[in-house]
């Protein structure tokens, strides 16, 4: 028997099946994937792995014992958690060992000598642009991915580790060095789950891949059995078109200039000026720290901005209120939707329902019917998965909070839509789906900036893209002549003019 025996798990939540009589092996020194669109149960089976819930029926079996009976055998399944999840503002060294009581530096007095030595060792194994003594958070977004996996092997007892999208806001080349990792851990004997919607790195690093749809387990294959196409079916059940070009066609009022941004400066980025055009769709693409998100909050208003002007259809706009710019139809939906993009606690009806106000309510008060009605048919248009509108949000999986969200945005008749990353941990049905909504408001004439750290959705996506590295811009590409190397030089701050406008 494998390390680890998934025997027939089962896993309901009231009104939910999450989790449906799953079997399920992961060997040692191999990487299993699990492939599932939204909604489908990874997560949930994942928190059964780590012990975090339990099974409704069925057991875990973790070296032929049944955890459940034996809840040590947890220990040695780490987890990597998708959302960074590290102290800022302690140093490398110290994240990695922390608790100290789980390494071998427990005591009032720890070394701190000794525990950064020992930490130069886990950054060369992991190939981490720092020092043992330098802030978390003053070190590269990627090099902080590559900390909390190294984080998570520091546990001496660990066999299986499970690494939940950990490239999902990486570049290509960040992406390599994360494989490298998983590589390494592979060898060393451990067995790797990894969780991911992207197609290309699922194949590059798998040795199987197992598919669940619906909460069940619709087939487990070697991943030299399987192709691109027959993944997305086994995962969606249909043939999804991926192939198209998705850019919004020119329609009359193009070269309209719907928002001039002049010398703009603010935390992270140094004079930033761009046009957006009515209905076209604007590509950002960037390093994840080359300030792209930090740009595009102080636009909305999150952030405040030291220096610099924007006007929106030739009125100058008044930077830093966020509920004008909603007022006035500029939108930003944010990557991090659990921070800024949910309301936790409320119901499905209530967060999207709120932004409906002006539409539902009579002289100040809801009508409870209206906005059931117009929720209902966001819900539906959107393919929202959710056992009933007064479903709290948190307890939705992560893609279909992301298509609450942005349901939500399209149904305010929005003029600019800023997407930071709107695929982020989407699955390949509902991105396309989010592609072709997407051009579909910039034909109807809405300005749209789209911020993605994936090359192959701005260039299938955008009309333009502008490329930003360490705060600047460095390239401005009309997407006929963006090719892939002269986007990826721009965003590493090599040359990459493009057509510069
Ligand atoms: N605590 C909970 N209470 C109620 N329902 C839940 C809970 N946790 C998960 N679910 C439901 O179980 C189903 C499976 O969700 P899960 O988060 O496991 O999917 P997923 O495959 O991880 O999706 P994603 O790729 O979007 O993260 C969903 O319908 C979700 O709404």
């Amino acid at each position: 028997m494998a390390y680890l025996y998934v025997d027939h798990v089962g896993k309901t939540f009231p009104g939910v099946t999450a989790l449906d009589d799953i079997e399920l092996e992961i060997e040692m020194g191999k990487v299993h994937t699990l492939a599932g669109e939204n909604g489908a149960g990874k997560s949930t089976l994942v928190k059964i792995l780590t012990g975090t819930e339990r099974p409704t029926s069925g057991s875990l079996i973790i070296n032929g014992e049944d955890a459940a009976e034996h809840s040590h055998l947890y220990k040695t399944v780490a987890y990597v958690p998708q959302e960074i999840n590290l102290f800022t503002n302690l140093t490398v060294a110290e994240n990695l060992f922390m608790p100290f009581s789980r390494s071998h530096h427990g005591g009032m007095v720890f070394r701190r000598r000794q525990l950064e030595r020992e930490a130069q060792s886990w950054i060369e194994r992991f190939n981490i642009a720092a020092q043992p003594s330098d802030k978390v958070g003053n070190i590269s977004i990627s090099d902080q991915q590559l900390l909390q996996i190294a984080r998570a092997c520091t546990n001496e007892s660990m066999k299986i580790l499970i690494l939940d999208e950990p490239t999902s806001s990486l570049t290509e080349t960040e992406v390599e060095r994360v494989f490298r990792v998983v590589r390494d851990v592979v060898a060393k004997g451990c067995g790797v789950m990894f969780i991911s919607h992207k197609f290309d790195e699922m194949f590059a690093i798998s040795d199987t891949i197992s598919v669940l749809r619906n909460g069940q387990k619709i087939d487990t294959q070697p991943v030299s059995q399987l192709d691109d196409k027959q993944l997305v079916k086994l995962m969606s059940g249909q043939e999804i078109k991926t192939d198209a070009q998705l850019q919004p066609d020119e329609s009359d009022s193009a070269h309209e200039v719907l928002l001039e941004v002049v010398g703009l400066s603010g935390k992270r980025f140094e004079d930033v000026s761009f046009q957006l055009q009515r209905g076209e769709i604007l590509g950002f693409a960037g390093l994840v720290g080359a300030g792209r998100s930090e740009v595009m909050q102080t636009l909305f208003g999150y952030l405040p901005a030291r220096a610099g002007t924007l006007r929106v259809e030739g009125q100058e706009w008044q930077l830093g209120n966020t509920s004008k710019s909603v007022h006035n139809g500029l939108f930003y939906l944010s990557e991090e939707r659990k921070y800024h993009g949910i309301f936790p606690g409320q119901s499905v009806r209530r967060n999207i329902g709120m932004a409906l106000f002006g539409e539902t309510a009579v002289r100040g008060f809801i009508d409870s019917r209206k906005e059931r009605g117009r929720v209902s048919a966001i819900v539906r248009d959107y393919d929202i998965k959710t056992p009933t509108l007064n479903k709290d949000i948190t307890f939705l999986s992560g893609g279909n909070q992301q298509k609450a969200i942005i349901g939500r945005a399209m149904a305010c008749n929005p003029k600019v839509l800023i997407f930071d990353e709107p695929t982020k941990g989407i699955d390949l049905r509902t991105k396309m789906e989010i592609y072709r909504l997407m051009k579909e408001l910039a034909e109807r004439g809405v300005g749209i900036i789209l911020v993605s750290s994936e090359m192959d959705e701005l260039q299938r996506c955008a009309n333009r893209i502008i490329t930003m590295y360490e705060g600047h811009i460095s390239g401005d590409f009309n997407i006929e002549n963006a090719t892939g190397a002269d986007l990826v030089g721009a965003i590493h701050g090599h040359g990459g003019d493009g057509d510069a406008a």
